[in-house]
C-alpha cells in the first residue's frame, strides 16, 4: 500500500469525468490519505454525481460545471473518453494558468492535447489501470518538456497513490504501456474466465473453480514480484519432467499462445496509435 506523499499536501485535485478510471483513482487517493474535500469531480450526469455523493458521503465535491472544477485546482485529471476530449476541454481551457493537467486518455498525444487546450503545455500523459481502485494499479507516465520538477513530483505522488508508477522517456512508449498494463487487466480477467470455463468442463462447480483460479493468479503474480527467479524459472519449477504441467504447457506452446498474446498486444498498440490520428 502506498503511503501519503507530502507533495500532495493541501493540493486540490479535480477530475473531469467521473467514470471507471476516475472512480478508481479517487479511491486510491482517499485510501492513501488525501482529504476527500480536496477532490472535485466534474460530471454531466446527475446519476454519476449522486453516486459520488452517496459513496463519499458528500465529502467529494461533485459538480456539473467543469470550469468551476478547474479554476482553483492544483491538478486537473482528464478522465473522459478520447472521442469527447476535444469538446469537453473546450469548456474550460481558458481557465488554465498554472495547473498541472494529467490526461489518462488512451492514445491522445501531448501535442494533440495541447492543441485541444489552446496551446497549454503543463501536461502529463498517464496510462493507469483499474486495479488502481484497490491501490494495486500500474501506471506509465510521460511529461512534456514544459513541466517543472515540482510538477513531475506532484504527478508521481497523485498516480502513486493508486500503485506502481513508471515514467517513460519517449512518448511513443505510452502505446506499449497501454498494451502491457493499461488494457492488460482485461487480458487477465479473460484468462481467469477461460480457466473457470475449463475447470467447469472438467467437473468442478463454478464457485470452486473461480476461487481456485483467482487465488492461483494472485499467488503466482505475488510470488513472481517477490522472487529472484524469472517467470520462466518459476514456470520450470512447477513443471515436472513428463508430468501434468508439461502436458499443459506443451499444449499451449503447440497452439502458439505466446505468439497470440504478442499479437493481441500489437493490436492494442496499433489502436492506441490510431486514436491520436482519429481525434485530430
Ligand atoms: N477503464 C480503463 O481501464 C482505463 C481507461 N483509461 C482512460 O480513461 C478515460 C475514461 O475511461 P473510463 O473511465 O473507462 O470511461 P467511462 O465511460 O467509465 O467514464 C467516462 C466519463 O466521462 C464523463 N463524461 C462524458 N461526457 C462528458 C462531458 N461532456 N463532460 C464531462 N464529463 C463527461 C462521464 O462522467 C463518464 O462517466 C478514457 O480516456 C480511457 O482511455 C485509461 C486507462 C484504463
Ligand atoms: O480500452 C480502452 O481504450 C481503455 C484504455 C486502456 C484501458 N481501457
Amino acid at each position: 500500500m502506498t503511503t501519503f506523499n507530502s507533495a500532495l499536501d493541501n493540493k486540490k485535485i479535480s477530475f473531469i469525468g467521473g467514470g471507471n478510471m476516475a472512480q478508481a483513482l479517487i479511491s486510491g487517493l482517499i485510501a492513501c490519505g488525501v482529504k476527500p474535500d480536496l477532490i472535485t469531480v466534474s460530471a454531466p450526469s446527475v446519476e454519476t454525481r449522486q453516486q459520488f455523493n452517496n459513496q463519499h458521503m458528500n465529502t467529494v465535491d461533485a459538480t456539473s460545471d467543469p470550469k468551476a472544477a478547474v479554476v482553483d485546482a492544483d491538478v486537473v485529471i482528464l478522465a473522459v473518453k478520447p472521442q469527447v476530449m476535444k469538446a469537453v476541454v473546450s469548456e474550460f481551457a481558458d481557465a488554465l494558468d498554472s495547473q498541472l493537467v494529467i490526461s489518462v486518455a488512451a492514445g491522445l498525444s501531448t501535442d494533440l492535447l495541447s492543441d485541444m487546450l489552446g496551446g497549454y503545455r503543463n501536461i502529463v500523459r498517464a496510462m493507469p489501470n483499474t486495479p488502481s481502485k484497490i491501490q494495486m494499479g500500474a501506471a506509465g507516465l510521460y511529461g512534456t518538456k514544459d513541466i517543472t520538477e515540482a510538477q513531475k513530483q506532484l504527478a508521481t505522488a497523485v498516480m502513486a497513490a493508486s500503485g506502481l508508477v513508471m515514467w517513460v522517456e519517449e512518448e511513443a512508449q505510452m502505446h506499449a504501456v497501454t498494451a502491457v498494463s493499461g488494457s492488460a487487466p482485461a487480458y487477465v480477467f479473460y484468462f481467469i474466465e477461460s480457466m473457470v470455463d475449463g475447470a467447469v468442463a472438467l467437473g468442478l462447480d463454478k464457485e470452486q473453480a473461480s476461487a481456485l483460479a483467482m487465488q492461483t493468479v494472485l499467488g503466482a503474480a505475488t510470488m513472481a514480484i517477490g522472487s529472484n527467479n524469472s517467470p520462466a524459472e518459476l514456470r520450470r519449477k512447477v513443471t515436472s519432467p513428463n508430468g501434468t504441467t508439461q502436458a499443459a504447457i506443451e499444449s499451449m506452446q503447440g497452439n502458439e499462445i505466446g505468439h497470440q498474446i504478442a499479437e493481441a498486444m500489437q493490436a492494442c498498440y496499433d489502436r492506441s496509435q490510431a486514436l491520436s490520428e482519429e481525434m485530430k
